[in-house]
């Protein structure tokens, strides 16, 4: 499959590893999800997850800030850390993961409340502005983050829900945003979005991706191509393998990779 000219994007150095997975397994019920996985996820990355449908890219991805651990039936084995500290630690505060780790799903699913509601929910949860002043600057500056201010600034007041699909997606980031996370989780996030909402959302990973780490699943290989610096490439529950995106694209190691980018199955 032909990517085209300058739509890799070129790799910038990172060393210092922010999530760590050590032989992470992943049950529903008597079936495995996960085999056995291991990945550093370094800060400030842009790292993708493909991989043909039922593989397992969400289940892993959604093992990252304990979103399984909605799911009765789902079990995670292994080790996963955020900073070197075990992130299924007893003591460990779920509520507080979620805010550092947030996630962004492929269908935008605002609160039934306002703009400004929507963005002043996070930080008043977790205590991060005294007065309305402050919580006023959360909701400016996540905004902006998002890329949304200008589009909303004059109705603050109106519901989340009456903006436009990508509106409501840059809302759901600019909510994940205002807690002021460490890593950010996409699934598939422009997969109910037009082309336009999606060079919009792009745009903004790759600025995010200066403040945060993020992990996104994508199904689209010219979006991986375009915004991650990294792929990872899932087969039937295995981490089939890692690599910057211009070599998983250009050079696969494994044929199970090489069948996939070019088409063969998934
Ligand atoms: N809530 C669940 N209960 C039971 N099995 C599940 C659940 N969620 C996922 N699975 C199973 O786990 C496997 C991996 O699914 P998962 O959704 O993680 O794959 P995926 O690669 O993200 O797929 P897709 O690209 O289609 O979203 C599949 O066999 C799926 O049927």
């Amino acid at each position: 499959m032909s990517l085209g000219n300058g739509e890799s994007r070129i790799s910038r150095a990172k060393d210092k590893v922010k999530l760590k997975a050590e032989s992470v397994d992943v049950f529903y019920g008597d079936t495995q999800a996960i085999k056995s996985i291991d990945l550093d996820i370094f800060e400030n990355e842009v790292l993708a997850f493909i991989g043909p449908s039922g593989c397992g890219k969400s289940t892993f991805l959604r093992c990252l800030n304990r979103m399984n651990d909605t799911i009765d039936i789902c079990r995670v084995e292994g080790r996963i850390t955020l900073d070197g500290k075990d992130i299924y630690a007893p003591e460990r505060d779920v509520v507080l993961l979620r805010a550092q780790v947030g996630i962004v799903f492929q269908k935008p699913n605002p609160f039934p409340k306002s703009i400004y509601e929507n963005i002043a929910y996070g930080p008043r949860l977790h205590g991060l502005a005294k007065r309305k002043a402050e919580l006023d600057d959360i909701v400016e500056s996540s905004l902006r983050r998002a890329g949304l201010w200008e589009e909303v600034k004059d109705r603050l007041d109106k519901p989340g829900t009456g903006l436009s699909g990508g509106q409501q997606q840059r809302l759901c980031i600019a909510r994940t945003v205002a807690v002021s996370p460490d890593v950010i989780l996409m699934d598939e996030p422009c997969s109910a979005l037009d082309p336009i909402a999606t060079a919009k959302v792009e745009q903004l990973i790759d600025e995010l991706s200066e403040s945060y780490t993020i992990v996104m699943v994508t199904h689209n290989m010219q979006q991986a191509a375009r915004v991650a610096d990294r792929t990872a490439f899932f087969h039937m529950g295995d981490l089939v393998e890692v690599d910057s995106t211009d070599n998983i694209f250009t050079n696969p190691q494994d044929q199970r990779t090489h069948d996939y980018i070019t088409g063969r199955f998934g």
